[in-house]
């Protein structure tokens, strides 16, 4: 085979200029980047049965009947191909044994009816043959693929930090792809397989010799495939990191972020001229493969035409010495020209087949590892909503991480009240309300849920008591209405409600001036799609959010992109939601904003440094909660004895909010 290996191929100028050397994958993309090439064909043979068991087990699973018909087809065409052999042998017999013609011909009739019926049958076992497989082929991708992606979706996400996990679930997802494509080669190569082994058991049958004669034609025949496969395989490999590295700077060019600077930098020119200069490395290698297989082919044509030269010069010895029948020479030539036509398909399969496999064992493991990591199902059920959440002592550290993000937190989160959490970047307040949402359990203390500690509580009846808005929420490419309806997937679609929702999260507007309304794609470059501003899809986001209509709504910077009025009005409707009996737990910079929650948690580097109202905590001399107030205020040019914002002054009047700001739990402890 050639020697030449993919990643031998020069790089094209371009390639280094823009991306310093070949455009390869990660790791996890590259685990099985040319394992063909360092495997012995035979090595890669020896394993094909576990190959083929691999997916014959997730056919059996899924449909019985259709992977026995499929077995039971390409068994009976294998045993027809025998029959066909031993039929046209009868028929040669008799048309080359002494006597009359038409007397011949009557004799060779039944054999010959019997090649044709062989025929007939060997079709219509290949018909049922492709419609099983294609019964079965997208059965098994769907379930393996549903599999894969069901165990993902309940990984830990303590787990998803793990970058080893990572990997493997990144690798897996490669394997859903190859599944359907090793069933389709695995076929193709048990058919080969078995027309092979009918074709020399038939030729055993009528004389040994004939046998090693197969060999002797086929061998050259297959040692072309494997070198001609493996060669494809190398170059597939190098036209992929061209091909890769040409659409990354492709999809730039139509690109609608880069359409400034395409022009105004003049980077369109600079990159079409690397598109040119890339396509031409591309263009070299397919002239080389082209060339390389042509040599490899004429060299193995040459070979396998000297061996049936002596084949048939053995052949011609035994005809002369009258040691086989002239009858059985043909049926032989017959045999050898079918089987080694098999040969290259089975060898080009096999090594395909071994690609894929690899792809499947990634799945497999990966669909194993994310079942072993699985969030638990069950455990002590939760009896109402979100009455008391109360964390004791509670430290965290990512797994992987160097430094604890929380430590030693000792707080509750009434029912019914604005909770905010306020710090310093990186002082752990998304942390903290990851937790208490149940998506990490804490590396020690107790973090509890209406007195079920989470370790031991059932966590999906925790999750959904939960509605999550987080800073960088999905921003689904669905319809608007499916953006929303997503919140709460479990129960059927309310659009009564999705309106309500709407309206709360001031989101109405966004839809209404929608081309499509609600049933508006949020997705360019589709039909009834469009693009909608950051502040548009927060709206929307929060729409989803209160939608879900959950005891505890967790808010993350809900509004970071909204302008100062719909920034205003976002908290007022928080304050209203708690005020309906709903726990907000709000995380946020804008201090203003939080001047009018029940109470306030400031967290600095991972630990709780105070609580108390915004009153209270601005009476802290040298508090951290004050300090930072002070520097936002003076941002904006006010005093520090300002009054925090109109919605605070209008709590402080309001006799229930001052009730509440005045809250016995509010005592300021900063340190
Ligand atoms: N997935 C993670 N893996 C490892 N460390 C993390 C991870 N997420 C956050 N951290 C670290 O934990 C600490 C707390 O982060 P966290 O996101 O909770 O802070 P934050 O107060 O919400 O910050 P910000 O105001 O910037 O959103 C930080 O030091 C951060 O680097």
């Amino acid at each position: 085979m050639g020697r030449r290996a993919a990643h031998d191929i020069p790089v094209s100028a371009s390639e280094l200029l823009l991306f310093g050397g070949p455009l390869r994958f990660e790791r996890p993309y590259v685990t099985h980047e040319r394992p063909l090439l360092r495997m012995t064909f035979w090595a890669m043979a020896r394993r094909f049965p576990a190959m083929v068991a691999t997916v014959g087990r997730a056919a059996w699973r899924e449909d019985p009947a259709a992977l026995l018909a499929l077995l039971g087809a390409e068994l009976g065409q294998g045993l027809a191909r025998a029959f066909g052999l031993v039929a046209t042998n009868r028929a040669l017999v008799a048309l080359f044994s002494a006597g009359p013609t038409p007397e011949r011909l009557g004799h060779a009739l039944p054999a010959l009816l019997g090649v044709t019926s062989v025929a007939a049958v060997s079709a219509l076992l290949s018909c049922v043959s492709v419609a099983a497989a294609g019964q079965l082929e997208p059965k098994v991708e769907r379930a393996c693929t549903a599999r894969f992606y069901r165990a993902a979706v309940r990984v830990e996400l303590a787990a998803l930090e793990d970058k080893e996990f990572h990997r493997l679930l990144d690798a897996g997802r490669f394997g859903t792809d190859s599944v359907r494509m090793m069933l389709s080669s695995s076929v193709t190569v048990v058919n080969a397989l078995i027309g092979l082994l009918a074709a020399a058991g038939v030729l055993l049958l009528l004389h040994p010799a004939l046998v090693g004669m197969l060999l002797l034609i086929a061998a050259p025949k297959g040692w072309g495939a494997v070198v001609s496969a493996r060669r494809q395989y190398a170059s597939r490999h190098a036209w992929i990191e061209h091909r890769r590295a040409i659409s990354v700077i492709t999809s730039t060019l139509t690109a609608q972020d880069c359409a400034a600077e395409i022009r105004v930098h003049g980077a369109g020119r600079m990159l079409v001229d690397a598109y040119d200069d890339m396509s031409r490395s591309m263009e070299r290698e397919s002239s080389r493969l082209a060339r390389a297989q042509a040599a490899t082919q004429s060299a193995s044509s040459a070979l396998s035409g000297l061996a049936a030269v002596a084949a048939y010069g053995v052949l011609w010895l035994l005809l002369a010495s009258g040691g086989m029948p002239l009858a059985v020479a043909g049926t032989a030539v017959i045999a050898v020209r079918g089987a080694s036509a098999g040969l290259t398909s089975l060898v080009t399969q096999v090594n395909r087949l071994y690609e894929e496999a690899m792809y499947l064992s990634d799945l497999e493991e990966a669909c194993g590892a994310a079942e072993r990591q699985a969030i638990p199902t069950g455990g002590t059920p939760l009896a109402g909503g979100a009455e008391e959440i109360r964390l004791d002592h509670v430290t965290f550290a990512y797994p992987d991480a160097s430094a604890v993000a929380l430590h030693d937190v000792t707080l509750v989160i009434p029912s019914g009240k604005v909770v905010a959490l306020v710090g310093a970047n990186g002082s752990g307040k998304t942390t903290l309300s990851k937790l208490v949402a149940g998506l990490y359990l804490p590396t020690s203390g107790r973090l509890s849920w209406n007195g079920v500690d989470v370790r031991d509580g059932d966590r999906d009846q925790l999750f959904d008591r939960v509605a999550v808005l987080s800073q960088d929420f999905p921003r689904w490419p669905m319809t608007a209405r499916a953006n929303i309806h997503i919140g709460r997937p479990g129960q059927p679609l309310d659009q009564t409600r999705i309106d309500r929702a709407a309206a709360e999260a001031d989101a109405t507007d966004v839809v209404t001036s929608l081309p499509y309304t609600w049933d508006s794609l949020v997705l360019k470059g589709f039909e009834r799609g469009t693009q909608i501003s950051g502040g548009q899809w927060q709206r929307l986001g929060s729409a989803r959010a209160r939608y879900r209509r959950a005891p505890l709504l967790i808010v993350d910077e809900p509004t970071s992109a909204l302008d100062p009025k719909a920034e205003a009005e976002a908290f007022r409707s928080l304050r209203s939601l708690a005020d309906d009996g709903t726990t907000v737990l709000l995380i946020t910079h804008r201090l203003a904003a939080t001047a009018t929650a029940d109470l306030i948690y400031v967290l600095d580097r991972g630990r709780l440094v105070g609580k108390g109202t915004h009153q209270e905590l601005m009476a802290v001399e040298g508090g951290l909660y004050r300090s930072m107030y002070e520097l936002q205020a003076a941002q904006y040019g006010v005093g520090t004895a300002l009054s925090p914002c109109p919605e605070a002054a209008e709590a402080r009047t309001t006799p229930d909010r001052a009730r509440r700001n005045g809250s016995s739990h509010a005592q300021p402890v900063q340190t």
